[in-house]
This record gives structure tokens, C-alpha cells and sequence, in this order.
């Protein structure tokens, strides 16, 4: 007996008696019941680890509010370049399938030409397959062309926006430290967007190219052996659909959470090569090594979860889309010879056996096609899950986004806060800073100081001295407008008279010229005057004029960061802030790593180009070059006076 008569036999079997019927629905039940149980476990589990945000990545009506959202920003109107190549899309999927329907006929009348053995014919025949086969090669690749360029296109006005929003006002640096929604923005601004961007122009083709396939095919085949014929095929599919679609686990969600895996781990990775020689002098390789495996291990059972329902959600596709449709495709082809109609179909075709087998390969093969695509359609469910995961992470997003550029953040505050996260103070713009009864409070509601209030006029140069932790710095992002203002008044100068250098000054990748000038443009420099020369005068006066010629001049581009020593590169910074020439310059323990002399020569420059310092320094030694005091407790109190400076 061959292998099918024996699983015929087998089936048989299965069902051959009411007892046995009843076992074989019993177990089928049971089957489709654990699989359901599985996938809701893990969804619980999912649900739990990301707390709150239960329907991410579930196909839902959330889920197309949001496609139609993001739809709008990828292509802004009907006459964007993205809505012309979906019409090509379009146009070329038509096409496509109008050639296969065109093939399907020249197979099945090659053959015929084959069984009544007509070698013109034959040719004939070959030679209209190659007419059709150039065309359709062309529209092949061209909806692959079509496909990548939407992706790019659509991942490109993404981007965009994105950065277009982050990179206004002050909401980059609000989004990592004010709101604590999105963990690694990083990786929503590149890898998702990407992924999403191709998910979407992917499940464009994958969903009308089915779709349109599947209604041209129908039509042809029901004009050959019937309504009926498509009709059985297709409820086969809907079944199958409506099993998968029971028994599918959560990819979306599962997909989102792969992704935040993947962040984290990378969040790991640059650590490393960021922060390599602190890592280095403190040996904290096996620190390192426990956190990346740590991460790393969640990224791989999580892949394995996923392999595992991937497995068995492949034996369900195959056995119901692969093997079960194939079952019933074959009843359909048998309909002409054995169906109702069978004595019309004779009679049309007299008995013709070459006739019967011409048919027969055009029906299979517009039969196939049609299968195809509706399995294609069901299969593409999973993709529509994927898109969804990555929906929601963009769509957050651009909620977040959305939110801080109004000025309101999400945050954890600390309990008994009286801080709502609301600011109500007032800025004033004068040419002095004031705080009158403004409270320093962090943005998680802590209160660090209560009701400060003072007044530094140009001149009035003034040390800040506290406790770490206190609210020093604090007291710089309240008056950058970094921190939300919660009350009192500030009164403060326009931001490009007040200048800030940190303890450790950011040097981006450029040249040399560039980390002195950030955040000006190499034109903007010009336009102002200022010429190499007197930035070579600036950075004698820092000291580091020897490093100019040592790197190869200003035009030198170098990672600053890596090849500068600490000292070297507060000295940049130093000398950034010469070439700014605020009117206010706030120094926040700018020159720990450099050397007393240089630093007091320094100061001195400042004060006597006209710039009032505000200090932050343990280093008593730079004391004497202010003439104020700012005092904090450690205990929110605080203390201002004036003291004898001696220059
Ligand atoms: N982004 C933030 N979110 C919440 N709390 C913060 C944030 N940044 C700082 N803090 C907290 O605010 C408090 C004051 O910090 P601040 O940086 O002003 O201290 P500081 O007085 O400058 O200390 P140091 O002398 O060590 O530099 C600290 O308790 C710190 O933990």
C-alpha cells in the first residue's frame, strides 16, 4: 500500500466508529486547548514584566488608529513622491497577476501540445511563454525595487520627524531625564523605525498582492469549473484562518519585547567602550561581564520562547495552508471530471483526453496561485503582528514626544511629594539672575532646598559651596530651564549671555576647531570675525596651544574624547567659553583635573574680559577670585554674602 493509501486507511480509522470519532475530537480539543493555554500564559507573563502596557502589539482597532496616525507622517499628501510609488506598487501588482492568469493558460496549452504530440504547436507555444516571461520578470523585480525604496522612503520621513521633534527645544534631554516612559530612545529613533518601515512596505505587497490575486483568480477558475470551486478553497482557508488566528500567540508583543532585549544589551555594549578606561582602572571587567551575560541570557530565552511557539505554530501552518489545502485543491480539480457537471463538460470538450489534461494544468496552476495567495494572506497575520509591535513602540513614541513639547512629562515621584510635575513659576528676562522664593526640587518631587532667594549682578563674581548632593548643580538646571520651575521667579539674562561648563565638557566628533566653537557653525564663526589666529590666541591663554600643531592644526578631525587627557579637555572647554564670551559664566567644578597656576590665570582672564563668574568648587583656592558666596547646609538651608575678593 502506498504512503497516502496508508494515512487514508489511518483516518479512516480514526473515524470509523462513534467511540473512536469521539476520542479523535477529544484529543484535537485538547491539543488546540493547550496550545491556547500556553499562549496565554505567556502572555500573563509578558503583561506582568511590562507592566501596564497590556494590549502592546495586539491587532487590534488601537492598533489601526495608530497605523493611520503614523500613515500620515510617511505620506503627508496625495501627491507625495511615497504616494506615487504606491500607485506603481500597485499598477505593477495588477500587472503581475494578470501575466500569471495569461501563464496559466499557455502551461496548460503546452501541454496539450505535448499529449497530441504537434511539434509547431510546441514551439509556437514556448515561444509565447518567452513573450510573457520578459514582462514578467521586469514587473518581479521591480515590484522588489518598489518595495525596498517605499521602506527606505518611509523609514527616511520617519527619521525625520523624529528628529526634527527631539531636537527641538530642550525636549532630547527632558526625554531621558525628565520623563522616565522611554528607556533607550536611542534605538526607537534607529533599529524600530527601520524594522517598522520595512514591516509596513513589506505588508503592503503581501497583503494587496494576495488580496487582488485572490479575486482575479477566483473569477477565472469559477468561469472553468464553477463557482463552487473557488468557493471550497477559500472557506478552507477561512477555517484555517479562524484556527490560527485561536492558537497564535502574541508575536507583536513578543516582537516589542525582543526589541527592549535587544536595546538593553546594546545599552550594555557601549557602556563598555564609552566608559573603557574606568572600567579599566577599576577592573570592573567581571562586573561587566555579569551584567552583558545577565542581559544577554534574557535576550536568548526569550529567543528560545519564541523559537518554541514559532515551531509549533509552524506545524499548524503547514498542516492546515501546506498539506490540508493541497486535500482540497485536488477535490476542486476533479470537480470538471467528476462534479454535477461532468456530461456538460464532455460534451464541450468531446471527450478530447489532451483536452482534459490542457484544462487540468490550467486549472491546477491557477489553482495554485489562488492557494497562494490566501495562504500568503492568512500567513501574513503573523507579519501584521509584527508590525504592531513595532506600531506601538513608535507610536509611544511620538506620544512622548508629543507630550514634553507641551511641557508635560511622566515620572515616578516620591511618595508624599507636594510637587505635581506642573511648573508654575515665572522666568523674567533682565540683564542680572534673581531667585525669589524659588524651590530647588528634582524632578521626582525632591525637595532639596526650600525658597531660595538671591540677586548676582554683573560684577558680583560668587562662590557656591555645599555638601555633594545638595542641589548645586540643581541650581544650574533650574535656571537652564532643564528642570521644571515649581515656583517663585527667576529673573536671568537670554540664554546665549549665560555659558555652563561641566565637570566633564561633552567633545563631539569634528575638529579641532569645532570642540572650541561648539555649538557654532565653522560659517557662523566667520560671519562674527573671528579668525583661526585668534583662536590660536584663545588656546595660548588656556595653555594648550602646543596640541594645534601636534594634531595637525584646527582642520584635524579626531575622536576629542578619546585622545585628550581630562585636563586637556576642560581646557578646550575653558577656552570654548573665551571664544563665547557670555556675560555669565557658570563653572561647575571645571577645573578639578587642572593645575592651580593655569587655573588662576584663567579666572583672571574671565573677570578681566568682563565675564561675572558663578563657581561651583570644593577648591578653596579659587575662592579669591569672587566677591559673593552662595552657602547650601546640605539641610536646605543656605547662606548668601559678600566677602573681600583680591582682585
Ligand atoms: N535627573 C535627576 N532626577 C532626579 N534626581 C536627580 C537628578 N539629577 C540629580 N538628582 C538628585 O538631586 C540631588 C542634587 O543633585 P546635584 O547634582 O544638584 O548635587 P550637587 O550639589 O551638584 O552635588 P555635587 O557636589 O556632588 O556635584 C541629588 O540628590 C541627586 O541625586
Amino acid at each position: 500500500m502506498s504512503l497516502d493509501g496508508k494515512i487514508l486507511s489511518f483516518l479512516r480509522a480514526l473515524v470509523s466508529s462513534r467511540e473512536r470519532k469521539a476520542a479523535t475530537t477529544g484529543i484535537i480539543i485538547g491539543i488546540l486547548y493547550l496550545l491556547h493555554w500556553s499562549q496565554q500564559r505567556t502572555s500573563a507573563k509578558i503583561s506582568l514584566q511590562r507592566s501596564r502596557k497590556a494590549n502592546k502589539g495586539s491587532v487590534d482597532l488601537d492598533f489601526f488608529k495608530r497605523t493611520v496616525e503614523l500613515l500620515k507622517i510617511v505620506v503627508p499628501s496625495w501627491k507625495s513622491l511615497e504616494m506615487l510609488n504606491l500607485v506603481l506598487l500597485s499598477g505593477l501588482l495588477v500587472a503581475r497577476t494578470l501575466l500569471s492568469i495569461s501563464i496559466s493558460s499557455v502551461n496548460g496549452r503546452i501541454v496539450k501540445s505535448i499529449v497530441t504530440r504537434d511539434l509547431n504547436l510546441f514551439m509556437k507555444r514556448i515561444i509565447q511563454l518567452a513573450m510573457f516571461a520578459i514582462p514578467a520578470s521586469m514587473v518581479n523585480s521591480g515590484l522588489d525595487y518598489l518595495s525596498h525604496k517605499l521602506a527606505i522612503q518611509f523609514r527616511a520621513r520617519m527619521a525625520y520627524y523624529f528628529n526634527q521633534k527631539y531636537l527641538s527645544g530642550l525636549i532630547y534631554y527632558q526625554m531621558s531625564n525628565l520623563d522616565n516612559r522611554i528607556a533607550n530612545p536611542d534605538q526607537r529613533f534607529t533599529q524600530d523605525i527601520d524594522k517598522w518601515a520595512s514591516c509596513l512596505s513589506n505588508l503592503y505587497s503581501n497583503i494587496t498582492k494576495p488580496c487582488l490575486d485572490i479575486f482575479l483568480f477566483s473569477r477565472k477558475l469559477s468561469d472553468l469549473v464553477g463557482a463552487q470551486g473557488p468557493i471550497i478553497i477559500i472557506g478552507w482557508y477561512f477555517l484555517s484562518g479562524i484556527i490560527i488566528k485561536f492558537i497564535t500567540p502574541p508575536f507583536g508583543l513578543l516582537t516589542a519585547q525582543e526589541q527592549q532585549n535587544e536595546g538593553l544589551y546594546r545599552a550594555c555594549q557601549s557602556d563598555i567602550v564609552n566608559h573603557a578606561e574606568e572600567i579599566a582602572f577599576y577592573r570592573g571587567n567581571d562586573w561587566e561581564k555579569r551584567r552583558i551575560n545577565g542581559t544577554l541570557g534574557t535576550i536568548v530565552k526569550h529567543i528560545n520562547n519564541i523559537l518554541a511557539k514559532r515551531f509549533f505554530m509552524g506545524t499548524f501552518d503547514s498542516m492546515l495552508v501546506k498539506y490540508g489545502a493541497t486535500m482540497t485543491a485536488y477535490g476542486v480539480l476533479g470537480l470538471p471530471v467528476f462534479g454535477p457537471n461532468k456530461e456538460k463538460y464532455f460534451a464541450r470538450i468531446g471527450n478530447d483526453p489532451s483536452s482534459i489534461t490542457r484544462d487540468y494544468i490550467r486549472n491546477s496552476s491557477l489553482l495554485i496561485n489562488l492557494a497562494k495567495a490566501i495562504g500568503r494572506l492568512v500567513v501574513s497575520y503573523k507579519d501584521l503582528q509584527a508590525l504592531a509591535g513595532y506600531t506601538t513602540l513608535i507610536h509611544e513614541a511620538k506620544v512622548v514626544l508629543e507630550d514634553l513639547s507641551r511641557g508635560k512629562y511622566q515620572r515616578t515621584m516620591i511618595e508624599g511629594s507636594s510637587y505635581d510635575q506642573k511648573s508654575r513659576g515665572n522666568f523674567i528676562i533682565a540683564d542680572y539672575i534673581k531667585f525669589e522664593n524659588v524651590p530647588v526640587v528634582s524632578p521626582n518631587g525632591d525637595l532639596l532646598i526650600d525658597k531660595l532667594s538671591f540677586t548676582i549682578k554683573p560684577g558680583m563674581h560668587t562662590f557656591i559651596q555645599g555638601p555633594n548632593g545638595c542641589g548645586k548643580s540643581s541650581l544650574f538646571r533650574i535656571l537652564g530651564e532643564l528642570w521644571p520651575l515649581f515656583a517663585g521667579t527667576v529673573y536671568k539674562p537670554p540664554m546665549e549671555q549665560l555659558f555652563y561648563i561641566p565637570q566633564r565638557p561633552y567633545l563631539p566628533h569634528g575638529s579641532l576647531r569645532e570642540q572650541i566653537i561648539y555649538p557654532h557653525s565653522k560659517e557662523q564663526m566667520e560671519k562674527s570675525g573671528i579668525s583661526d589666529a585668534h583662536l590660536e590666541n584663545l588656546m595660548r591663554i588656556v595653555r594648550l596651544e602646543d596640541i594645534i600643531e601636534k594634531r595637525g592644526g584646527f582642520d584635524q578631525i579626531e575622536d576629542w574624547n578619546d585622545t585628550l587627557s581630562g585636563g586637556q579637555k576642560q581646557k578646550i572647554a575653558m577656552c570654548r567659553l573665551l571664544y563665547h564670551k557670555p556675560k555669565f559664566a557658570i563653572l561647575d567644578e571645571c577645573t578639578s583635573a587642572v593645575s592651580i597656576d593655569v587655573e588662576g590665570s584663567i579666572y583672571q582672564h574671565y573677570k578681566d574680559n568682563g565675564i561675572t563668574l558663578i563657581t561651583v568648587s570644593h577648591r578653596e583656592s579659587l575662592l579669591k577670585y569672587h566677591n559673593h558666596v552662595l552657602k547650601f547646609d546640605g539641610e536646605g538651608g543656605w547662606n548668601f554674602y559678600t566677602i573681600l575678593a583680591d582682585s
